[in-house]
Formats: C-alpha cells, structure tokens, sequence
C-alpha cells in the first residue's frame, strides 16, 4: 500500500532576541515566514531490508538513499551509509534519529521527496516548475545543495522538522500533528536530529519556529543533548532518546505570539553577508570578560525585546476589542512614517499613543545592540546598518526596524502597515540610499508545521 501525506513547517526571523537567546534566563520573539520546507511520503511495506531515499529533486544530485537492515542497525552506532556515498549531513542524522527512537520491527520501502520554497535560496541560475493545478511552484537550480546560497531563513531547521515528521507518519499512520503532544515529540526529535547534524547545540529557536510557528521562545539546557551525543552503544542511545523525547520536561517556551492583524513584516535581503558563528564568539567573549557590564546590556536589551512583545501583543488586543478604533488606527499609520508619528507624539498631537509605543520599543532595541555592536566589536548593527533602519523611519506606513538574528550585513526586517507594503517596495526600488536592499517575497505565516493536500502538489513528485 501507498499512502501519500505531505508536511510543511515555516522559515524564521529572529526579530527581537538574538544573542540572549542563547541564554535560557531570555526569551526572544521569532516570527514564521511564509517560506516553507515540504515533505512529502511514500511507503510500502517489504520483507526485504528497509530502505528510506530522501529526494530534494530542485537540486542536483539532490537524492540520498539508504538500505537498513534493522538487526544491524540497533546493535551498531555506526553512521548510515549512502548508496553512492553522498552525504547530507541532516537528512542522514534524521533518519538515524528517528530509527533510533522507533526502533522499527517492520521494513518498509519509504521515499521522502522535499520541496523548498524559493525563499531560502538564492534564485540566481534556477527554473521555475509548477504543479499540474498551478497551485505550487518552486525553483529548480543546476547547482547541487550545497553550492546554491542561502538567505539565512533556516533551511536546515526546515529540512530537519518536516523530515522529522514525514517520517514519523509513515511508521505512524495516524500521526495527527493538531494533537500537542504529538508536536512536542517532533519538535524534540527535530532539536535532536539537527544539534547532531551541525555537531553542536544552538539555541534551537529556528527549529521550534519551524515546529510550532511564530512564537516567544526560551531554549531547552544544551546537557539535554549533550548527555545523548556522548552515548556510543546505540541500544543505550536509543533508551535515553525515548526518555528524553517522552518523557523529560525541557522546561522550553513556546508561547503563540504573531504580529497584530493589518501590520506586516517586510524583509529586506542585504548585498552582503556575515558569518553568524564568528559573530556569536565575540558576543560570548565579551561578556565572558565583561560580566557586570553585559548583564546591564543584557538586562536593557531583554526588556526592550519584551517590551516589543507587549505593545504588539496590545495593539492585538485592541484590534479585537474595538475594531473600529483599530481602523482608524491603521489608517493614521498607513499615511505617516515613524518620524511623524514621534513627532506628533512629542508635540502631545497623537491620538494613537500605540503606535508609537512600537516605535519606541524598536529604538530601544536598536540601542542596545549598538551599544553590544560597539562593546563587543561583532557588526551586529554596523554603520551601514544603521543608516538604512534611520532612513527606513522616513518611509510612510513604516514603524521602523532591526536587523534580525545574529544581525550583520544578511538583512533587514521593517514593521509596516498592510496597506504600504507595495507603495514602499515601489518607493524604495529605484532610490540610491536604498540600494544595498532586495525586499523578499514573503510574510508572516504563523503556523508551524502543517499538514498540505497532495494535490496542490500533482505532477511534482
Ligand atoms: N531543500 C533541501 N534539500 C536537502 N537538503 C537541504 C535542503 N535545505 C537544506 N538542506 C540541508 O541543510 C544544509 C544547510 O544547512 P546549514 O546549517 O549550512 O544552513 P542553515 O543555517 O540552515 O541556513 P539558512 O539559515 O541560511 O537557511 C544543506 O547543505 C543540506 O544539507
Ligand atoms: C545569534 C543567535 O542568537 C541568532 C542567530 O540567528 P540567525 O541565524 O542570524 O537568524 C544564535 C542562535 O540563537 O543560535
């Protein structure tokens, strides 16, 4: 029998958090795009030995196959080994992964293929192919994988999620991601899975983005995996996966937060790029030397992040509670800029002191990852940076900025009205000081991981 179910979970932008949520005393606030990872199933049972292929067909040589005899799997922690010896670091750690706490007794035939919407990936050199009812199109590159350049949305987090639960489906036939425990074991085995693959422990946000969407997030304590990855014997391992995954409380948040109705997230990709470890060691460096200093930094940024947190989550409430005001609300925002409107703040002429609320949140952010910019000598907020969130103030519907994530030269993410978001990307396109940015084709989508109907994906797989 075959049976086809297929699974997305979102990309992320880290928009206020970065760096503290390495630390579990923070939270910080991340939104899911609009850019997904999808898996979708086909299983057949064998008497043969298992064999799982994982196909990312946008990519050449974009196929990873795997023949496991499940006798020798439980008794040996040896790696997966690829019928062509090609490696794919997260799709191999994955399948081990979920192996590993399944502990299969039937074989079956599995081929997972994975479609990735064009904004993870730069769409330099790659052709579009779309469904047979045009509802889905994604890019088909010439490059393989790991030579095409990525945005920085989470694509491995992506790929690790929604591998993470296609698989468990096909073991699995009722597997019904609305049930929340069913979520926290993929999220659990997805964290597993991807701090084995990249040989360290992150703070794991973008794969709990990925799992359970826009969210406020506290990071899980990094022994949790770090007592796993020392166990050799996999027998032992495949023992303390379950208690981990089962039944251990990882003491993580993961609170449903989204950006309050008619205002959007509009994200701007930078000519340019940084390299998020090398930034992540001077942070950690500095406040390792500086410990009074940086817990006053910390402590002024984390309220700041919270406080964004708040006034979104105010502005939320008023839609719902007094629609009419809301309205008027966003039309007052969708014909100022953010200097306006903190000039009429300021001369006690505004009527929606929420709006600047937000604006004043995203200054204060701003601030104190200058301050950490110029502290640390990481460019979280370089100069150039700098400029351009100032000059996006300017831009009417516009409430500001921040660079999101591990900041530097990747991108910008701005707040704006529903209403602007075209008028600004028109605006902006032929302007000089605006050049350096390439707004993306995305939004915010809240939801974490979904489940898709087979047929908008016809003719693909
Ligand atoms: N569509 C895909 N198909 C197969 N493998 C993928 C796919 N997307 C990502 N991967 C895997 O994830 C790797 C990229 O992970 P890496 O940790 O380098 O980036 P990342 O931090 O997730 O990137 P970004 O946040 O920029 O998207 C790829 O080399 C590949 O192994
Ligand atoms: C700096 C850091 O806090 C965020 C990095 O975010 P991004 O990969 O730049 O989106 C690192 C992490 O949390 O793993």
């Amino acid at each position: 029998m075959t049976q086809t179910r297929i699974f997305s979970a979102p990309g992320k932008a880290l928009l206020a958090g970065g760096y503290l949520v390495l630390d579990a005393s923070y939270e910080a606030f991340v939104v899911a795009l609009s850019s997904r990872m999808h898996a979708a199933t086909s299983v057949q049972k064998t008497h043969d030995t298992t064999s799982i292929t994982v196909k990312s067909p946008q990519f050449k040589e974009g196929e990873w196959s795997f023949k496991i005899d499940l006798t020798e799997f439980k008794q040996n922690k040896a790696s997966l080994k690829e019928k062509d010896g090609r490696r794919n670091p997260f799709v191999e750690s994955t399948i081990s992964t979920i192996l590993s706490y399944i502990q299969p007794i039937e074989n079956y035939n599995i081929t997972i293929t994975i479609f990735s919407d064009s904004g993870y990936h730069s769409q330099v050199d790659s052709v579009p192919q779309s469904s047979t009812n045009k509802s889905r199109t994604f890019q088909y590159h010439s490059a393989p994988i790991t030579e095409v350049s990525k945005t920085g949305l989470g694509s491995s987090a992506g790929l690790v999620t929604s591998l993470t639960v296609a698989l468990l489906s096909c073991y699995n036939s009722k597997l019904d991601i609305k049930d929340e425990a069913t979520l926290l074991k993929v999220h659990n085995l997805a964290q597993v899975a991807h701090c084995l693959a990249q040989g360290k422990v992150g703070s794991g946000f973008d794969v709990a983005t990925a799992t359970f969407g826009s969210i406020v997030y506290r990071r899980f304590n990094p022994s949790l995996i770090n007592g796993l990855s020392a166990i050799e014997d996999r027998s032992k391992f495949s023992e303390a996966l379950v208690k981990l995954v089962d039944e251990t409380d990882w003491k993580i948040t993961h609170n449903k937060c989204c950006l309050p109705s008619g205002i959007k997230l509009l994200m701007g990709d930078i000519v340019g790029g940084s390299e998020t470890p090398k930034l992540v060691t001077k942070v950690l460096a500095w406040r390792k030397a500086e410990p009074e200093k940086s817990l006053e930094l910390w402590t002024n940024l984390n309220n700041a992040n919270m406080s964004l947190v708040s006034v979104l989550q105010n502005l939320q409430t008023i839609s719902k509670q007094n629609p009419e005001r809301y309205q008027l609300l966003l039309k007052y925002l969708n014909s100022h800029s953010a200097i306006e409107i903190n000039q009429a703040a300021s001369e006690k002429k505004l009527e929606f002191s929420e709006l600047e609320d937000v604006i004043v949140a995203i200054r204060k952010i701003r601030k104190y990852l200058k301050q950490m910019t110029l502290a640390t000598g990481a460019e979280i907020e370089p100069e150039e940076q700098t400029q351009l969130l100032d000059d996006t103030e300017t831009l009417t519907g516009c409430l500001g900025g921040v660079v999101p994530g591990a900041g530097g030269y990747d991108a910008i993410c701005i707040l704006v009205g529903e209403e602007s978001v075209k008028k600004i990307s028109d605006l902006t396109k032929g302007q000089e000081k605006f050049k350096s940015v390439k707004w993306l084709d995305l939004e915010e989508q809240a939801e974490g991981i979904i489940e898709e109907d087979p047929n908008d994906f016809d003719g693909l797989i």
